[in-house]
């Protein structure tokens, strides 16, 4: 029965993408292995990242959206390492076989997959038994020079800019909206937080509150970006867990401290939103908002850093590059207000085994 519906929803929607790229998949789906061939003088980079429902999405997300995140999060891996996308392989473990979701599903990883040329080589699809989850795993393997350094953590220097790319924390805004929508975010703030949460979400524009719900369901994986930074980055990272803590892994690999400007964080806002300081009581709001930045999650943004020199070289590839603060000697995150004075912020990550809170 499972070979009929890999047949319908995956073998057969992808043959055309297979087929367009068989320089480097040598074998696709209905093989006992697929065989892939990196371009000759290139390195092979590996990730892999499972959602599962109720953890990484909502039961009710638009089954599109789902398949669009399981690989959005798994192509940002290969971004956050300047790799160049050649195939990915699926596992799904489904409680039982609804047909139309797996239409769906299909459809938006189709779409994903198409816009960044990266074909579906193979996978496993099992049931889930008892458990009611449904669980998607990805891996998804990339290709880079081999006189590429790949951006390891451990390669930030002391001096270099830090830079992210797009909105960090627009996700998590579209996570708490969808929180309040379920009736849920008391069960993730205490009352003293809810109160600014609820306040800043009901002063929101509605169409903020749209991109950030868009955010939250379809990031879009910044593999060009990635790439246009080989030669110029020395460490990088995909925002997944929240910026605060992703550039924790930069800052303790590279045995380095992070000071990061208020100004330049909440600008990253007001640059695309500059009416949210015009809203009354904004003071307040920036506040929160900076929190949520820090703290957010599932942003698939890059964190990158890289030298001075570099500046005028990183701006002119994209202008939605934000630098937020550098790297100096010492340990951990820091925050620069504009009168100088330094506070020390918590590098916050999502934890899996742990209730979230802001
Ligand atoms: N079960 C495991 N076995 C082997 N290695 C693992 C396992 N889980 C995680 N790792 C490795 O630990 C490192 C950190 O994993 P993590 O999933 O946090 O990656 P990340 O890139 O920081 O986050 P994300 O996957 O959300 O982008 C990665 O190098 C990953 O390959
Ligand atoms: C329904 C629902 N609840 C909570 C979240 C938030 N969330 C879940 S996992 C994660 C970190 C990245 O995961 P990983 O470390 O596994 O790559 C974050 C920020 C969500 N997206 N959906
Ligand atoms: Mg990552």
């Amino acid at each position: 029965m499972e070979f009929d519906l890999i047949h319908r929803h995956f073998k057969s929607p992808f043959a055309a993408l297979v087929k367009a790229n068989r320089d480097s998949v040598l074998t696709g789906i209905g093989d006992d292995c697929a065989a892939l061939a990196p371009m000759p003088g290139h390195g092979l980079y590996v990730s892999t990242d499972t959602l599962v429902e109720g953890v990484h999405f909502f039961s009710d997300d638009p089954a599109p959206a789902v398949g669009w995140k399981s690989l959005a999060c798994n192509l940002s891996d290969l971004a956050a390492c300047g790799a160049q996308p050649i195939g990915f392989t699926l596992n799904l473990s489904l409680p039982l076989i609804d047909e139309s979701w797996v239409a769906g599903f299909s459809a938006g990883l189709l779409e994903i997959a198409s816009t960044f040329n990266c074909p579906l080589v193979g996978g496993d699809t099992t049931s889930a038994g008892a458990n009611t989850a449904k669980t998607i795993s990805i891996t998804v393997f990339g290709e880079a020079p081999l006189q590429h350094h790949g951006f390891h953590r451990a390669l930030a220097k002391a001096g270099d800019d830090v830079w992210v790319s797009g909105t960090p924390g627009l996700a998590r805004l579209g996570l708490l909206l969808e929180y309040q929508r379920l009736g849920s975010l008391s069960r993730f703030y205490s009352s003293s937080e809810i109160l600014s949460v609820l306040e800043l979400l009901s002063v929101m524009p509605q169409s903020l509150k749209q991109l950030a719900v868009a955010a939250l369901r379809q990031p879009f994986p910044r593999v060009n970006l990635g790439q246009s930074l080989r030669g110029k980055a020395n460490a990088c990272v995909d925002l997944s867990d929240g910026l605060s803590g992703d550039l924790a892994h930069i800052t303790t690999a590279s045995g380095l401290s992070a000071v990061l400007a208020v100004h330049a964080l909440q600008s990253v806002w007001l640059k695309r939103w500059p009416e949210l300081s015009q809203l009354p009581g904004s003071v307040t709001f920036l506040d929160t908002l900076l929190n949520i930045t820090l703290q957010g999650g599932d942003d698939f943004e890059l964190c990158f850093t890289a030298e001075p020199t570099h500046l005028d070289a990183i701006q002119s590839i994209n202008t939605a590059l934000c630098r937020i603060g550098q790297l100096e000697a010492g340990e951990g995150l820091w925050l620069s207000q504009p009168n100088h004075s330094r506070q020390r912020v918590l590098g916050v990550s999502y934890k899996h085994f742990a209730e979230p809170t802001l």
